[in-house]
């Protein structure tokens, strides 16, 4: 990483009490970058967060935020924009009156009508937030994120509770935020989101990394799979394979593609029917479900 990250964090312990939740992690987000905090349940991806915040101090360790302890809030504070779980917007606010309160608080400057444009709550500025739809509170909750085009956000969980339309929306929107310069830290349990968004990954497990980096890099450890119903009356196959629970066999293979290739030529040659057959490369679901199996 040649320019200064961002984000730099050294060595991050966190206790509460006698309880170890963060255990000596380290990691880096440079600028530009969208970096997803993932992990198990209790993994100690909120109390990392928190502290990179500058909502908790760390037990011991350095979180530097621009160079900067978030702690400085007045420093740092102005230069960040975070999409909470839940942003708590007062329910006697209209829509317009909590956007022009986010921009108070984090004292950037933003047009309120063109916050209201891109989290799509135009039509709405004039409504109560009590009023609202849960899609739409959330669609609030971004307005956070995106008021005054701030150069480091975090998106907790940003796209629960959203359609399909207003998801695309919101990635069209943090897609901007990137073209515009922004650094993105997204935590989700939305695996897919992580794997199409994210330049990289940090996995968290009890408290540590149980991996971390590219897309590429965390799903190369695991093999691609093939799967597919076979007639009982089949020949043997020319590949290793298991009987999965549901009776479908299961190929895994390192060399996708080739392996593929000479399971269709089986089949064709032997006229086989592969009955609903899928084959896929590794995703990071498998790369979750093989943590504690490791
Ligand atoms: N205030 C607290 N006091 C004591 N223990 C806590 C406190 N906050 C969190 N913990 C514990 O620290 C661990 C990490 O919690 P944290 O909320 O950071 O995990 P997480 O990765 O965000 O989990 P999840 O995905 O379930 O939200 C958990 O075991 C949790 O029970």
């Amino acid at each position: 990483m040649t320019s200064t990250p961002v984000i730099d964090v050294e060595r991050l312990n966190l206790n509460y009490g006698d309880f170890h939740a963060v255990k000596d992690l380290s990691f880096q987000v440079a600028k530009g970058e969208l970096y997803a905090l993932l992990g198990t349940n209790g993994a100690g991806k909120t109390s990392t967060l928190e502290t990179v915040e500058g909502h908790r101090t760390a037990t011991s360790g350095t979180v530097r935020v621009f160079g900067q302890s978030p702690r400085d809030r007045r420093a740092v504070r102005p230069r960040m924009g975070i999409m909470l779980q839940e942003s708590g917007f007062s329910p006697d606010l209209t829509v317009k009156e909590s956007v022009r309160l986010i921009g108070s608080l984090s004292q950037r400057r933003d047009r309120v009508e063109r916050v209201l444009s891109i989290v799509d709550l135009t039509h709405k500025a004039g409504t109560q937030v009590s009023q609202l739809s849960g899609g739409e509170k959330r669609r609030l909750d971004f307005a956070t994120a995106v008021y005054g085009n701030p150069e480091l956000i975090f998106l907790d969980e940003p796209t629960t509770g959203l359609d399909i339309q207003s998801r695309d929306a919101l990635w069209d929107a943090v897609e901007k935020l990137r073209e515009d310069g922004s650094t993105i830290v997204l935590t989700t349990h939305y695996l897919e989101e992580a794997q199409q968004r994210a330049d990289r990954i940090g996995l968290m497990h009890q408290g540590a990394f149980h991996q971390e980096g590219t897309v590429a890099e965390l799903t190369r450890t695991l093999p691609a799979a093939i799967r597919f119903f076979l007639p009982a009356t089949a020949p043997a196959l020319p590949l290793r394979a298991k009987r999965e629970s549901d009776g479908k066999v299961l190929v895994e293979t390192f060399c996708l593609q080739k392996d593929l290739h000479l399971l269709l030529g089986w089949a064709h040659a032997n006229a086989v029917e592969l009955r609903e057959l899928e084959a896929g490369p590794t995703r990071l679901d498998d790369v979750f479900r093989a943590i504690g199996s490791a």
